[in-house]
């Protein structure tokens, strides 16, 4: 679930926050999870982060958060090195985290009402959510009557009412249908271009992810957590697939997995700590 840390988290900020990754290693065990020099993430940009399935993303993210800390070097969010779960910070897992006792408006409205609004404003901005993501029908509903995709969809517009600085997206949209997907992915734009948050996001998806960056960051296997590249995405918007500009980008980000699949094949350490997960 998402979590903002203060009352003046609500609709104040317009600014995203900046995170700086600086020589971080984070160990489980003998497994190294994450490898990073450098990684700047600039207040307003959407970054993803791209690479094979146990090369360490997930972890990159728990650090980004603050729910993890690394073994060596920092990580900075406003330049401040974090040493706590970093504030006015949202995450958003594959799965949705609702409230089950609770109906979807009441899910979306509960953060706000933390925060401090009055329960009718709560309850009215809930429903403005809830129609962003066209779920205002069934803002009644407990989550147990709707379906995983709409779930999903509540718990986004959930996050996203509490107006995060730092918005950190771990395959939020993996379990849902292409179509919801894709009217997800425009939502998580439009509330990009509105709120100037920073966004961090894990995908696996080449499409959505040259859909929605202004950055991509490749990270390695081996060494695990590595970032083997960073690429600025210039692509004018909206993206349209079929532009060749588009279909190049994809193509080597295509052989970039194919590569680093290669690599794992050959490589029975890579492989045998991903079955451990
Ligand atoms: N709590 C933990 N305890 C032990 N090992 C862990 C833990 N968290 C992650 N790891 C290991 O660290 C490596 C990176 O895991 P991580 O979940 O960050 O990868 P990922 O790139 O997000 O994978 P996926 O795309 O499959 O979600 C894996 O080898 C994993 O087994």
């Amino acid at each position: 679930m998402g979590t903002v840390n203060s009352m003046n988290d609500i609709a104040t900020h317009s600014v995203g926050a900046r995170l700086e990754f600086s020589n971080i290693r984070k160990s489980f065990g003998n497994t190294v999870s994450v490898e990073a020099d450098n990684l700047t993430i600039e207040p307003g940009s959407l970054t993803v982060l791209l690479g094979r399935s146990g090369c360490g993303k997930t972890t990159l993210l728990n650090l980004a958060a603050g729910l993890d800390f690394p073994d060596h070097g920092s990580v900075s969010y406003d330049n401040q090195i974090l040493q706590g779960p970093a504030p006015a910070t949202a995450l958003i897992f594959q799965t949705h985290n609702l409230f089950p006792w609770m109906t979807a408006e009441e899910n979306v409205a509960f953060p706000l009402r933390n925060q401090g609004m009055a329960k009718s404003d709560a309850q009215e901005h809930a429903r403005q959510y809830l129609k962003q993501v066209g779920l205002e029908s069934f803002s009644g509903h407990k989550p147990s009557q709707l379906s995983g995709g709409m779930r999903q969809r509540i718990a986004l517009a959930r996050t996203i009412a509490t107006k995060p600085r730092l918005l950190l997206l771990d395959e939020p949209f993996s379990a849902l249908d292409m179509q919801t997907r894709r009217m997800m992915q425009r939502y998580l734009l439009s509330v990009w271009n509105d709120s100037a948050a920073t966004i961090l996001m894990i995908t696996h998806d080449l499409h959505e992810a040259l859909m929605l960056a202004d950055r991509i960051a490749l990270m390695a296997s081996s060494p695990r957590g590595h970032i083997a590249e960073i690429m600025d995405i210039e692509l004018t918007r909206p993206r349209n697939p079929e532009d060749p500009a588009f279909r190049a980008i994809q193509q080597q980000l295509d052989r970039f997995l194919e590569h680093e699949t290669l690599l794992a094949e050959h490589d029975p350490t890579l492989e045998s700590t991903d079955q451990q997960k």
